[in-house]
């Protein structure tokens, strides 16, 4: 059922063939990464709707796509400034903001949260959604360490649930990881991987298990950056430079974690020691714990391992 997208600029396959019947979107959370999804599905010639709490934050949310999309069309547009606008107005034109996720979910097709990384207010939210969805809306959750199942348990639509992992920048970075429940159907599973061929994005397949693949692996690793520090066995500046020059990581693991947000890790961390008491790796983190309990939550807040304050 493949459709020709007409609407996709020079430099994001205009001639592509669309994958999906997937038109429309609600992503809700305007944050890091619901804004990095938001953007790349507005590029890609999706209609999108962004949720968040108010409209403030929604404000924000649009800036900042603003300014990602200008380095993207900076880039892919070097030579043609008038496709550049074009692409810009078009694609911002494709997003509209909203503080009611239930007002939205008439016409859309898909559902993507990127929200806090709490299960509980992820299954309210979902439980109050599944009421008002049509019946063939999907649902997806971006949650970096939640089961997938858990989340769908709150609902009622479990064969149309599944969960898309993306990266953070979002723009930048070309992974998505797509997640099936033992309940998703093939359906559901194929035109999630269809979505994320839309999107632009490599996608490889995962069941619903801890972290799925990347952060099955990236958790441990930054969780032991975190313990040298604390030992007193490095800088951070100095685990960062090792981490790059000597295993070829574009960003050390506390210049990614300040990226990705304290918060957000220490929800994963806290998270993981609930659900995995008897592994000593999830133990709690004082130094994580004081900076978060002291607002410096990364380079979103100003501060965090290091100081963005000019
Ligand atoms: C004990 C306690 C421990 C706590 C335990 C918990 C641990 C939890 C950890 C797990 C976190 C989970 C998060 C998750 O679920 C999954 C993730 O997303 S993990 C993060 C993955 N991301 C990365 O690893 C990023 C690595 N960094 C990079 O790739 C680069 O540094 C980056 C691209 C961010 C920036 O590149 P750099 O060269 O440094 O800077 P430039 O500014 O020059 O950018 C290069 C290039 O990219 C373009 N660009 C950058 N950002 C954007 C953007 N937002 N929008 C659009 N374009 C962007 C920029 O314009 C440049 O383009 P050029 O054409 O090259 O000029
Ligand atoms: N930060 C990262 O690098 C990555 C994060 N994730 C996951 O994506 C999700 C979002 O993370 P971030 O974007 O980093 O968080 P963030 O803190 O930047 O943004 C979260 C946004 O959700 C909004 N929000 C909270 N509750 C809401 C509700 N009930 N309804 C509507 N909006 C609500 C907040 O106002 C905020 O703007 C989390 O599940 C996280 O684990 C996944 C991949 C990478």
């Amino acid at each position: 059922m493949a459709s020709v997208c007409k609407t996709f600029s020079r430099g994001f396959s205009s001639s592509a063939i669309r994958q999906t019947t997937i038109k429309h979107l609600t992503v809700i959370g305007g944050g890091l990464m619901g804004s990095g999804i938001a953007q790349v599905a507005a590029s890609t010639g999706h209609q999108v709707s962004m949720v968040d709490q108010s409209d403030d934050i929604l404000n924000k949310s649009k800036a900042n796509i603003g300014k990602s999309l200008q380095r993207v069309v900076k880039k892919k547009f070097a030579d043609d400034p008038k496709g550049g606008e074009q692409f810009l107005s078009e694609t911002m034109g494709r997003i509209e903001t909203s503080t009611s996720a239930v007002a939205c979910m008439e016409k859309t097709d898909l559902v993507i949260e990127a929200i806090v990384e709490n299960l509980e207010i992820k299954q309210k939210l979902f439980s109050e959604l599944d009421a008002a969805a049509p019946k063939h809306t999907i649902f997806t959750s971006n949650t970096s360490s939640i089961p997938i199942g858990d989340i769908a348990s709150s609902t009622k639509r479990l064969d149309r649930f599944g969960g898309l992992h993306f990266f953070n920048p979002v723009p930048v970075m070309k992974l998505l990881e797509v997640i099936r429940i033992p309940a998703t159907s093939d359906e559901t599973f194929n035109k999630l991987l269809a979505f994320g061929k839309d999107m632009q994005k490599a996608t490889v397949n995962c069941k619903d298990t801890p972290g799925f693949i990347v952060n099955r692996l990236l958790v441990p690793y930054m969780i032991e950056a975190v313990r040298m520090l604390e030992r007193g066995d490095a800088s951070p500046r100095d685990i960062d430079t090792a981490m790059k020059l000597g295993a070829g990581y574009p960003m050390g693991p506390f210049e990614l974690s300040d990226y990705v947000g304290l918060d957000t890790m220490k929800f994963i961390l806290d998270g993981w020691s609930k659900n995995y008491p008897e592994n000593p790796l999830f133990r709690p983190s004082p130094m994580l714990d004081k900076l978060v309990g002291e607002g410096k939550l990364g380079a979103k807040s100003g501060e965090g391992f290091y100081s963005y304050k000019k």
